[in-house]
């Protein structure tokens, strides 16, 4: 784990956790530990979010899932990490449909499109594949997530984004969701209009060749971490395209093959 000097502040895990919700809560983006703590790896960075989970649950936040990062080739390329990785979801980032990109609470925020599972059964890892992932998931949906990083133009590696709890920011579903072997999720296209212009598309393939990948590459991860992913629970599967930029004003659409839409506008 260790401890990093930069010139005014000493970074560790407790320090770096309190920092990182301290910008969230300012609405305050900051350079990436990682510049000056070169030790902060993977494995520090979830003991970095996973103590924000204690801190965001003593403020009365309630876990209603988790969200994978970087499993598209779209985003590992565009941000220059290639490791994907799990991070909490809160009902504090929960919109409802209609809802505007909430600007008041974010820096930067940017709006990326999702596949979505609710969980029927609970999973356990280790040693689940796609296949046994796929029949604990309840319902696929739309969905949409605005990711927020807290360093400088989204600048980081990866121990940096995984102690960030991976970006998250706010995230919304399509409520109609469709169960999962009624339709080829692999083959489920997703179109995203920015402005009534067409920007770019992607289908369910490119998250890890299939959602069910990143479903069970998060349950084996919590696994390691001593969890499971709990009936009821909410899985965004991971950006299917690169994130658009969600300034006040702009109007977002994900338009899904069979799973119907989903509408995000800037706000104010
Ligand atoms: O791009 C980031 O800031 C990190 C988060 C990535 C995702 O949430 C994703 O790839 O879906």
């Amino acid at each position: 784990m260790g401890i990093a000097q930069s010139p005014d502040r000493v970074w560790d895990v407790t320090t770096a956790a309190a920092e990182l919700l301290a910008c969230e809560d300012e609405r305050r983006d900051r350079e990436p530990f990682t510049d000056v703590w070169p030790e902060l790896d993977v494995d520090t960075g979830y003991t970095i979010q996973d103590r924000n989970l204690e801190e965001r649950i003593r403020r009365g936040e309630q876990v209603v899932g988790i969200k994978l990062g970087l499993t598209s080739k779209a985003k590992q390329e565009r941000m220059g990490v290639e490791t994907p990785f799990v991070a909490w979801l809160t009902d504090a980032m929960m919109l409802t449909p209609g809802d505007p990109v909430p600007q008041q609470k974010l820096i930067h925020p940017r709006v990326e499109p999702e596949l979505v599972f609710v969980m029927a059964d609970r999973l356990d890892g280790p040693g689940v594949t796609a296949e046994s992932a796929m029949a604990a998931v309840g319902t696929v949906h739309a969905g949409a997530e605005v990711i927020d990083s807290r360093y400088t133009k989204f600048r980081f590696r990866a121990g940096d984004v995984v102690a960030d709890n991976a970006s998250s920011g706010a995230f919304v579903m399509n409520p109609a969701g469709l169960a999962p072997r009624a339709f080829d999720i692999s083959a489920e296209e997703v179109r995203v209009e920015v402005d009534d212009a067409f920007v770019d598309s992607a289908t369910g393939a490119a998250i890890l060749g299939h959602p069910g990948e990143a479903l069970a590459l998060a349950a084996n991860e919590l696994a390691r971490r001593g969890r499971g992913i709990e009936p009821g629970w909410i899985v965004l599967t991971g950006g299917m395209t690169d994130a658009v930029l969600a300034p006040p004003g702009c109007s977002i659409d994900l338009r899904f093959t069979n799973l119907g839409a989903v509408h995000l506008s800037g706000g104010a």
